[in-house]
């Protein structure tokens, strides 16, 4: 079903009418269902960050045995694990290899799932699907970037596949498996305490950027599977691991209503704005979803992207400008090679410029584009680079600086060659 944050409503068709019409909690419900809300905002939240659904299931999720530790391997949120390092930049020049990892690896992120403020940042490396086995975050929401295979989302609201170049967004408390079919790998941006929504559009109007009708959610899907041997539901909670068992697919939910989904958006969708005149734009008109801050104008955290597109302006350095910036900068690389580097940004590679941390083209990309001939020019043609924009300031894991082995210490050195052309005789018109 398409449209951002609708009100939707699905059935199975394998249940005609059992979504119970008219109210929420008939006394008994079509079917013999049980219903559920799953409330993804406070029940006061005005009305239009209001989120919640109704779940019409075959047995309610309260069902199960209690929960126990289980051990996080490389998810973290203990951003204290080094110590903090204002050195110029991390970059994870190449991208991990199969099987050396496998599951989620937390890389960098702040604040706190308990007082329901910050982001974490993961990477995920897997080749083998989830058997009776689902994950559920009590702590935020995913935003799950693939980069390589494509992923088979079972949720409570049915399944989503998505492949490299689309994104799917798995919201607070959202039970899910994934399927895979190979090696597979992406990021994750993690967001404790806000929700993604579409970017105010401003002067640019009632359209573009991303449409919302690009975003699609799944439709009811359940499956009435008993388990013997024990599901297991795998609960993310105030940053650590907990498991329980039951004995039955928690994929029985026959009918929902409701506005609180998962849901997916093909980036191919971005309706491009650009400058056509001179300059080079900031890179918030590449904004596809944000989660916004308290402080107006401020993002927890934006999903940005650098679609291909036309380059057109006059008189004008094309590529990223040097730059620092209050907000934290990770970046990573779906498919082809990144603009502002010429090279040494791989596919499933990252890199994380922190706040105020000074950055830009390297010397290639400078002197390059420093003499080019401003004819109208495709840009990243055949690539998909991304940023995940944060006003947190990050700390790096041990497991992103040390445990996974890819850093590039010598990353400053792209800019090393970098030399004065200062003219102190320059004239204005002669150049
Ligand atoms: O640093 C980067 O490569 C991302 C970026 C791109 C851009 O076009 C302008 C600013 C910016 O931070
Ligand atoms: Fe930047």
């Amino acid at each position: 079903m398409s449209g951002f944050g609708n009100e939707f409503s699905s059935e199975d068709p394998r249940c005609p009418g059992s979504l119970p019409e008219g109210q929420n909690n008939p006394q008994v419900c079509p079917y013999g269902l049980y219903a559920e809300q799953l409330s993804g905002s406070a029940f006061t939240c005005p009305r239009p960050a209001n989120k919640r659904s109704w779940l019409y299931r075959i047995l309610p999720s309260v069902k199960h045995k209690p929960f126990t530790s289980v051990p996080c391997g490389d998810l973290t949120e203990n951003w204290n694990e080094v110590e903090p390092d204002p050195n110029q930049v991390y970059q994870h020049k190449e991208s991990l290899r199969f099987p050396s990892f496998s599951g989620l690896h937390t890389l960098c992120g702040a604040g706190d799932a308990k007082s329901r403020n910050g982001i974490g940042v993961h990477v995920y490396t897997c080749n083998t699907s989830m058997v009776d086995r689902c994950f559920n975050n009590s702590d935020g929401d995913f935003l799950i970037v693939p980069q390589q295979g494509e992923i088979l989302i079972t949720t409570e609201f049915g399944k989503m596949m998505v492949e490299p170049n689309e994104i799917c967004v798995i919201q607070q408390g959202m039970r899910f498996s994934v399927d895979v079919f190979g090696e597979t790998r992406g990021y994750i941006l993690e967001v404790y305490g806000a929700h993604f929504e579409l970017p105010d559009l401003g002067p640019i109007g009632a359209n573009g950027l991303a449409n919302p009708r690009d975003f699609l959610c799944p439709v009811a899907w359940y499956e009435d599977r008993k388990v013997p041997t024990g599901y297991t539901v795998i609960n993310k909670y105030q940053g650590k691991l907990f498991a329980c068992q039951q004995d039955f697919s928690p994929f029985n939910v026959v009918a929902w209503h409701g506005n609180y989904t998962p849901y997916k958006y093909n980036l191919k969708n971005f309706m491009v704005i650009n400058c056509v005149a001179f300059d080079h734009a900031d890179p918030s008109i590449f904004t596809v979803l944000t989660a916004k801050s308290t402080r107006p104008g401020v993002a927890i955290a934006d999903f940005v992207i650098f679609p291909p597109r036309w380059g057109v302006a006059d008189h004008t350095f094309r590529p990223p400008y040097y730059h620092r910036n209050c907000m934290s900068e990770f970046m990573g690389l779906i498919k082809g090679h990144y603009e502002a580097k010429e090279e040494g940004f791989q596919p499933g590679g990252a890199s994380l410029h922190s706040i105020m941390t000074p950055h830009g083209p390297d010397v290639d990309c400078f002197e390059k584009n420093s003499t080019a001939e401003l004819k109208p020019q495709r840009v990243a043609e055949g690539t998909m680079a991304f940023m995940f924009e944060s006003s947190f300031s990050m700390a790096v894991t041990k497991w992103g600086l040390h445990t996974c082995q890819k850093l590039d210490k010598n990353y400053y050195q792209c800019w090393e060659p970098l030399r004065s052309h200062f003219n102190p005789n320059w004239k204005p018109g002669k150049q």
